[in-house]
């Protein structure tokens, strides 16, 4: 028997990760997956229960997990005015995802000690409307502040391999990353790479005559083969390590071999867990645009590692369909918008997206004839198990939070400023007519964003032990 502050939320068009079917999602008071049903369980449930359960029926709207958007930068403290914890948890609702993990870096100061994680946790505590956790960040000499972190409830920790972007968040190098997979061993945390790196003989041809504001330019300086050094780098320090490493923001489709083969050699070694501890992401942008229809002087499409050819797009989508790549996500990583000046090379290098990542997505895999699960399994699932969230978040399963959405798979909308909740409007998707709207999203059994609004106040929880 259900007790009477549970909730049954019913649809046509149930997602879990076996499929799509006509059910309910049970949900128990405190806001946790009681049971999925059929639709004839949910319907004997509520003769059994007549007046008892409040339900809540989708009718034909797809009802999924809420997406886990692992990659977003919300620069809140210290660049508060590119974005800020309540605009990018506010777009995150609106645009259907439920919990986002926070970036390291861009905040002043970086997510790289334990001190540094109160700074940020005390700027989020009341200003979040989804569920929010934290990476800490890998930067030279900050090897003894790694397991503090981890025990402070981090999902992991990303590093770079090339310059950052900012001064506060210095890359790493083979010695410190030695030191960093020392300290990190037996945590069960994961170290996440951006993997880009000049290696000798990288060719770089002067820009004094070339047109900076041409993203050719841009993306000429930033070859495949820095991604494909690093990525060698990183296998070539596995047989010293059983710590889980991840490939953010994948964007060139030639490292994904490269990327299989880290996985055999740890296959090999019996390495156990997702993946053998070998994972990679790429972005909603890489799948959904391509650097031939990058406008001259547009820098808003600028990002690190760029947006390549659309030959090199259709590589991505057929390796991510080959569950080659593990997950997508939005590396929503905003500024103001005089640092997206028209000239590409010094243009602030970063997209602004987390609100759209669910329909951007949604858009293209339609065209290729996936379906909703691959909505849960690339854009929740995976994201959820990389981060260690995988008993809580990602899925609708008994057990799990009841993080939830409706969603209509077959409606479309127009990217307008006045619907963009991020800080900064400026985005590559402006003006641009998406498939899938979300219609609600539920944030442990709450309701936190309904047909434009956001509702009631900032409630989300960090995803941190106490600290
Ligand atoms: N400093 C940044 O925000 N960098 C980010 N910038 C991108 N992706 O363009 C990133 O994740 O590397
Ligand atoms: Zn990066
Ligand atoms: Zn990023």
């Amino acid at each position: 028997m259900a007790s009477s502050d549970c909730q049954l939320f019913l649809s046509r068009r149930l997602v879990t990760e076996s499929g799509v079917s006509d059910g309910g999602v049970l949900v128990n008071g405190s806001g946790v997956i009681d049971s999925i049903l059929t639709r004839d369980e949910a319907e004997r449930l509520l003769v059994q229960n007549a007046g008892t359960i409040k339900v809540v029926d989708g009718g034909s709207l797809a009802l999924l997990a809420g997406v886990v958007d692992s990659h977003v930068h919300v620069n809140e403290p210290g660049r508060t005015a590119w974005e800020g914890f309540r605009t990018a948890t506010a777009a995150a609702a609106a645009g259907g995802i439920t919990t986002i993990v926070d970036m390291p870096l861009n905040s002043i100061p970086p997510t790289t000690t334990l001190e540094n994680l109160r700074i940020k946790a005390a700027s989020a505590k009341g200003n979040i409307y989804t569920d929010v956790g934290f990476w800490g960040g890998v930067i030279p000499e900050n090897q003894d502040s790694l397991r503090d972190l981890v025990k402070a409830g981090v999902v992991g920790f990303k590093c770079f391999l090339c310059p950052s972007g900012v001064d506060e968040f210095p890359n790493v190098g083979p010695e410190d990353l030695i030191k960093a997979f020392q300290a990190l061993e037996g945590t069960g945390s994961v170290l996440a790479f951006h993997a880009e790196m000049d290696c000798e003989g990288t060719v770089t041809s002067s820009n004094a005559t070339k047109d900076l504001a041409e993203y050719a330019t841009y993306l000429e300086s930033r070859p495949p083969d820095m991604e494909l050094n690093a990525v060698s780098l990183i296998k070539s320090l596995l047989p010293k390590t059983n710590v889980r490493v991840h490939i953010v923001h994948v964007s060139s489709a030639a490292v994904v071999p490269l990327l299989e083969d880290a996985r055999d050699s740890r296959r090999q070694g019996c390495h156990g867990g997702w993946r053998h501890g070998v994972t990679a992401e790429t972005c909603h942008h890489y799948l959904s645009l391509s650097s031939e229809h990058i406008p001259r002087g547009h820098s808003e499409f600028k990002c690190a590692p760029p947006i390549r050819d659309n030959q090199n797009k259709e590589k991505l989508w057929q390796y991510l369909l080959e569950d080659k790549l593990d997950l997508v996500v939005s590396d929503h990583s905003p500024c103001t918008p005089d640092l997206k000046c028209a000239n590409n090379l010094e243009a602030w290098g970063g997209i602004s997206s987390v609100q759209f990542g669910l329909p951007l997505f949604w858009t293209s895999a339609v065209t290729r004839g996936l379906g909703l699960e691959h909505i849960t399994r690339f854009l929740s699932m995976g994201p959820a198990n990389l981060c260690g969230l995988q008993h809580r978040k990602g899925s609708l399963k008994p057990g799990l939070d009841a993080d939830l959405i409706f969603f209509d798979p077959e409606a479309t909308f127009v990217v307008t400023v006045e619907k963009i909740r991020h800080k900064n409007k400026l985005t590559p998707y402006l003006g641009k007519e998406l498939r899938g709207v979300v219609k609600k999203t539920y944030l442990r059994g709450r309701l936190i964003y309904s047909e434009g609004d956001i509702i009631g106040d900032p409630k989300g929880n960090m995803l941190l032990n106490n600290i």
